[in-house]
């Protein structure tokens, strides 16, 4: 569903930030990518979303090369960005209804699922006012909802718990589990261990560049007395 093979990435064509990245999320599988400050994990994002090019190695998503097919793989996912940056002056409804354009979504669709994450997330009463007048959560949320309405095969958010009340995290755990249910795909980074120990069915943990382990969380555990953030911290703890 989504296979990074042997991924490199070098910001200045003499150090490598991201090395020799190999990994496969499956289909109807909510993987959660960890790492330290500076690990990698938004170049790796930005990679499989297109925005930067690998240095070297193939991203396939949905079947595609996003490299050679960028309109095929694009059409198979969405992407929330670590930074809720969207147009200011339009209003979220129209924000939401740009999203639909531009992935199709039928009339019928697009009003139900609207509805459904825009009140469940609160944000349904302000979608007739201009996104300059929301806050960074509510800008945030109203992403969310954007990524989620067209139904994709693979939702792809990079630190989406930031700027999140509990509440509002809640909601969003609980559709990434929802759609993962429906056989859709979530491939998430955090650094919210107890959200990636309590969602995901697998974790990667990258360090330094390095994909260190993609794993079970109990695997990664390898005991039922510790916690992935002990795990993770002894992994990832320099010499
Ligand atoms: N545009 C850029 N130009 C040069 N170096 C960059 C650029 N963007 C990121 N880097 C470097 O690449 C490395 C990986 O950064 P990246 O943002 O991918 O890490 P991250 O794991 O997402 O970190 P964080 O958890 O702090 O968000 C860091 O050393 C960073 O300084």
């Amino acid at each position: 569903m989504l296979v990074l093979k042997d991924v490199s990435k070098s910001y200045d064509k003499q150090k490598n930030v991201v090395e020799n990245i190999s990994l496969e999320v499956k289909k109807g599988e909510i993987m959660g990518f960890i790492g330290p400050n500076g690990a990698g994990k938004t170049t790796t994002i930005k990679m499989i979303t297109g925005i930067l090019s690998p240095s070297s190695g193939i991203i396939k998503v949905n079947g595609f090369d996003i490299s050679k097919s960028p309109v095929e793989a694009k059409g198979s996912f969405t992407y929330v960005p670590d930074y809720p940056a969207i147009f200011d002056s339009i209003k979220g409804i129209d924000y939401l209804n740009f999203i639909g354009d531009m992935y199709d979504v039928s009339v019928e669709m697009r009003k139900e699922r609207i509805e459904k994450f825009t009140k469940e997330f609160q944000i349904y009463d302000a979608l007739t006012q201009p996104v300059n007048s929301y806050s960074h959560g509510m800008k945030q949320k109203l992403i969310i909802s954007g990524a989620l309405l067209p139904k994709p095969e693979i939702f792809i958010l990079d630190e989406p718990m930031v700027g999140l009340d509990p509440y509002s995290a809640k909601i969003l755990k609980d559709l990434m589990k929802e759609h993962c249910d429906n056989g859709g795909t979530v491939f998430f980074s955090s650094h919210g261990l107890e959200v990636v120990e309590n969602i995901c069915d697998r974790v990667a943990i990258i360090h330094k560049g390095k994909l260190i382990v993609c794993d079970t969380v109990e695997n990664i555990k390898k005991s039922d007395d510790t916690t992935l953030e002990k795990v993770f911290l002894e992994m990832t703890k320099d010499e």
